[in-house]
């Protein structure tokens, strides 16, 4: 469950922004055609599910960042617990290293939680409060790293403390989690994180829940982290404002199912689907720093239960015909963006069918 966020956008020009070449090595993670079905509870009907994420491919590259974007109840941290193997897929394949992923029995899980990590959004909630950092990273440490005593451990949280800059590392580390502000909790999530040594950190809106002030704090550290540990992110947010400040690649899902996907720049400047033009023009100023509570995006999503046949986008489209209504359209090349990233949206009006709608062609303001 997320809270309703705001936002803070990157002026122009700052750390970060701008397209970064595209991967050159092969995919840490990957899902194909990811899918998620939850069976409706007691009293509903019969064989009825909720169909919270269908048919999703997903690449993470070491070194960079994705964004999962949309609005609440579009399938977002679904996935995250599927890629984290904290819930089994209903269907689709889960790869790491190009291998299959899916973990059987607890030692595999073990070795995969070593490099697949994951933080969520309440810092407070995932931080044991009666004990101090200390102990929280320490259990991490002697999870992953083993038995260190004395000084080697005590080495180990200075150097955890210290890569998410909780510096000096002994003005943090007896603290306990309501001696430290929000951010500074998440930053203790995140380093226990890395006592993992991960490839992947899975970050589920990990500054929704934190001062607007510290927000951009965070993220900057997160983007550190890509850089100096090589790291793969997945950044799971409402804000697309914020996935073009920080992240290389965004993916916008609607109703379980993503509809647009390519360079953050372009996705988020140039949105090509309908509804990822919605969600950018509900989006505060993305040059403005003072953060605002963002605005949904106008009309409802469908029910995951019934969802709408064809785009599920449709009932919302102001450009849906009967072909929108009837088939459910593939991610279409739209082009390419910089660094040759591949652009894709998932609407009939990019095809070339006699019967495709017609979609203006139509730049973010
Ligand atoms: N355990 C579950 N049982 C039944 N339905 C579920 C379960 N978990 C999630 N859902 C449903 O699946 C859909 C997707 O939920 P999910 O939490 O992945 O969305 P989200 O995009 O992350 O939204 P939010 O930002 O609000 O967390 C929603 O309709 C939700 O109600």
């Amino acid at each position: 469950m997320s809270t309703h966020i705001s936002v803070p956008g990157a002026p122009a020009g700052a750390p970060g922004t701008g397209p970064r070449p595209g991967p050159s090595e092969p995919p840490v993670l990957e899902t194909v055609g990811l899918t998620k079905h939850y069976p409706v509870g007691s009293g509903g009907r019969r064989g009825a599910v909720v169909h919270a994420v269908d048919g999703v491919d997903l690449t993470l590259h070491r070194g960079r960042v994705v964004a999962l974007v949309g609005e609440s109840g579009s399938g977002k941290s679904t996935i995250a617990r599927l890629l984290a193997q904290l819930q089994p897929a209903t269907g689709g394949r889960l790869m790491l290293h190009g291998e299959d992923a899916t973990a059987r029995g607890r030692r595999a899980f073990r070795r995969y939680v070593r490099r697949v990590q994951m933080i969520f959004q309440d810092p407070f909630g995932s931080l044991n409060p009666v004990h101090p950092v200390r102990y929280t990273l320490t259990r991490a440490v002697r999870i992953h790293q083993g038995r260190l005593r004395g000084d080697r451990l005590e080495s180990a949280l200075t150097t955890l403390l210290e890569r998410v800059h909780l510096t000096p590392a002994e003005r943090y580390v007896d603290k306990y989690p309501h001696e430290l502000s929000g951010g500074q909790r998440q930053r203790v999530a995140i380093a226990r994180a890395l006592a993992a040594d991960p490839e992947v950190l899975l970050a589920d809106e990990p500054i929704s829940m934190l001062d607007v002030s510290i927000r951009l704090g965070i993220l900057n550290l997160l983007q550190d982290l890509r850089d100096r540990l090589h790291l793969a992110i997945l950044y799971i947010t409402h804000d697309i404002a914020s996935a073009r400040y920080f992240a290389d690649t965004t993916l916008v899902m609607y109703a379980g199912r993503v509809v647009e996907t390519g360079d953050s720049e372009s996705v988020t400047q140039d949105p090509k689907h309908p509804y990822t033009r919605l969600l950018v023009a509900s989006a505060p100023d993305p040059e403005n720093l003072v953060a605002r509570d963002r605005a949904e995006a106008r009309g409802e999503p469908p029910s995951l239960v019934d969802p709408p046949a064809g785009c599920r986008f449709h009932p919302r489209c102001p450009f849906a015909n009967a072909l929108c209504r009837a088939e459910v359209p593939p991610l279409l090349d739209v082009g390419t963006g910089p660094g040759g990233v591949r652009r894709e949206a998932a609407c009939w009006g990019f095809s070339d069918r006699d019967d495709a709608p017609d979609v203006p062609e139509v730049s973010a303001p």
